[in-house]
């Protein structure tokens, strides 16, 4: 077998179309704060492709960038004032912080209405009890990839490896919402092959290089990469691509999957955030 690719660049600007339709008929520029600190490169890639996809579609680029030795309390200020902010519909902290910063602290003060990244607790607890809230951009993504490609995910067995709160845990919660059988693993899982060799959906966020080989796939299973590493043959994922895609129904690529639709979400959300405020 060889898996049909999930190509997220394309799905990507279906959903970005779809927000720039939206931004039209809202009549008002939503204003996204995008807040970056330090000069992780990786970070601030992915914040300048946020900044000019935001501007593209009309939002409002209302950035704040901050040296890496910025204190707590002066970014606390700072986010706490784009909350009291009317221009400002949306806040994004980018992750990850310097490690002398308390990320879930400064996270706690984005008022849950602007959570873009749907990434405080406020957002978690409405995800995890069922309600409408703003979810995270990359689980959130994979869902949009899984419908567009036509997965049946009532009853299904989806497997996630990966327990974050940017992508693990809020990944389980939405298969959850969508009725799917869903187990959840972990670096003290055992066997992990076997569990992901049950799965119908595979998704994997692991941040481990090529932890999932061709024998943790069952054959015609639907596999989502979250994985990024920059090695110097280019980009890679958490699965091993040329052997798990000789087994698999479909796959998504890296780069070219689920990267793309992380960006795509966060406009959507910044969109749904501003028709709410
Ligand atoms: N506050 C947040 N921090 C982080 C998030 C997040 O959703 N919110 N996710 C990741 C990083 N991320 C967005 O912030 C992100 C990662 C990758 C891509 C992407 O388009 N990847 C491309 C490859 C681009 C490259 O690295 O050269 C692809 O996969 O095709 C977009 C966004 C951690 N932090
Ligand atoms: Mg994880």
């Amino acid at each position: 077998m060889t898996a049909a690719i999930l190509d997220g660049r394309l799905l990507a600007e279906k959903v970005v179309a779809r927000a720039t339709g939206d931004i039209a008929a809202l009549g008002r520029a939503p204003g996204l704060a995008t807040v970056l600190v330090g000069d992780d490169p990786a970070s601030a890639l992915y914040v300048r492709n946020k900044r000019r996809q935001c501007v593209a579609v009309g939002i409002r680029d209302l950035h704040r960038r901050f040296d890496a030795d910025v204190t707590q309390d002066e970014l606390a200020e700072a986010i706490r004032a784009l909350g009291d902010d009317p221009g400002v519909t949306g806040i994004l902290l980018q992750l990850p912080l310097p490690p002398h910063l308390d990320a879930d602290a400064l996270l706690a003060l984005i008022p849950p209405d602007k959570d873009v990244d749907g990434l405080t607790e406020t957002s978690a607890g409405r995800l995890a009890l069922g309600r409408p809230g703003l979810r995270p951009c990359t689980p959130l993504g994979v869902l949009e990839l899984l419908d567009a490609h036509g997965a049946t995910l009532s009853g299904a067995e989806a497997v996630v490896v990966g327990r974050s709160s940017l992508v693990g845990k809020p990944m389980a919660q939405l298969l959850l919402g969508r009725d799917a059988t869903v187990t959840v693993c972990h670096s003290r899982t055992r066997d992990l092959a076997a569990v992901c060799r049950r799965a119908d959906v595979l998704v994997v966020a692991a941040g481990i290089r090529g932890l999932v080989a061709a024998d943790a796939v069952k054959p015609g299973a639907t596999v989502i990469d979250v994985g990024i590493h920059r090695t110097p043959g280019g980009l890679r994922g958490d699965v091993d691509f040329p052997a798990v895609s000789a087994v698999a129904g479909a796959i998504t690529p890296v780069p070219g999957g689920v990267g793309p639709m992380t960006i795509a979400m966060l406009l959507a959300n910044t969109v749904t955030a501003a028709r709410t405020l």
